[in-house]
Order: structure tokens, then C-alpha cells, then sequence
């Protein structure tokens, strides 16, 4: 019997040029991702989280990931949301305020709420291997 495959790093989704489109494309996704960066650094609930991260890196994995979230032409060749978080000690209540951060920076973009709804649908799964307490 042969080995179950291995759980892809990220979750694979079929191409949806409309989709990718509504965030701008991979260089809206690339905006998004650093805009995001930054908001929830500068917020007050979840900002300290952030206070060692180098956030010029955060952005760029956050955006490769995003991007290929979204069936967008990229790779992310970071680490598994389990090992990247497991030192956190991330809240259920940290991960909604980090989803109203997330929102806020979509509306800011002028993103379709039904794609920002497609977007949070993906990542929904992810939270299972983020908050640790
Ligand atoms: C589905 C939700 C989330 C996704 C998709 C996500 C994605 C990522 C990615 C791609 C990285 C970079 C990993 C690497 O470079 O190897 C990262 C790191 C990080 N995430 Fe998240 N994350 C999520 C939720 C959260 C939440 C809720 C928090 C805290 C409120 C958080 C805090 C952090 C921090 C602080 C780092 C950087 C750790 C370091 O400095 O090395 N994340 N995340």
C-alpha cells in the first residue's frame, strides 16, 4: 500500500483568473500582503506579536503565500503554519482580531467583499495549526 501523500504546505485551489484578479493580481496580493504587515504591527490587540519579526521578510513570504493561496504563480518556501507559530502562544481572540485587520486592509484596497470572503475561506483551515491556547 503505498504512503499517504504529504499534506501540501499550502492549500491547493484551481486557477481563477477573476479571483486573482479582483486582489489586483500578484502585484496587488504583493500591496495587500505588506499593507497587512504593517497594520497589524501598528494594532494594538496583536502588534506586539510582531515586535522581533523582521517584517520586510514577513512580507515577502506572507505574499508568496497569499499569492499562491489565491492559485496566483508563486511558491512559498517558508515554514509550515505550525512551526512558524508554535512559539506564539496565538489566542482564538488574537485570530479575529487578526481577521479584522485583514478586512480592514482588503476594504482599504478596494477589494470586492465577496473575493475578501473567498480569500478568508481559504485560511480558515490554517487557524487549526496557528492557535496553540
Ligand atoms: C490563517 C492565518 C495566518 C496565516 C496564513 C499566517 C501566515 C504566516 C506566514 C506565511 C508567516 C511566515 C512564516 C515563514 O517565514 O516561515 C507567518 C509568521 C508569523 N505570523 Fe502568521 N499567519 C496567520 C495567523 C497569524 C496570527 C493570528 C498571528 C498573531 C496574531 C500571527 C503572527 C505571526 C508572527 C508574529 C510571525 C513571525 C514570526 C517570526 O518573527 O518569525 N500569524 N505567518
Amino acid at each position: 500500500q503505498p504512503a499517504p501523500a504529504a499534506e501540501p504546505l499550502v492549500p491547493v485551489f484551481a486557477p481563477d483568473p477573476a479571483l486573482l484578479a479582483d486582489f489586483g493580481g500578484v502585484e496587488g496580493v504583493r500591496k495587500l500582503s505588506s499593507l497587512f504587515v504593517d497594520n497589524m504591527r501598528a494594532d494594538p490587540r496583536i502588534g506586539h506579536y510582531f515586535e522581533k519579526t523582521k517584517l520586510s521578510e514577513l512580507k515577502k513570504q506572507l505574499g508568496d503565500q497569499l499569492c499562491q493561496v489565491l492559485a496566483g504563480p508563486c511558491v512559498y518556501e517558508g515554514d509550515t503554519m505550525k512551526a512558524s507559530h508554535a512559539d506564539l502562544k496565538i489566542s482564538k481572540a488574537d485570530s479575529l482580531a487578526q481577521v479584522e485587520v485583514l478586512q480592514a486592509t482588503m476594504d482599504s484596497l478596494g477589494i470586492p467583499f465577496g473575493s475578501q470572503n473567498r480569500l478568508l475561506a481559504r485560511l480558515a483551515p490554517m487557524y487549526r495549526q496557528i492557535i496553540t491556547r
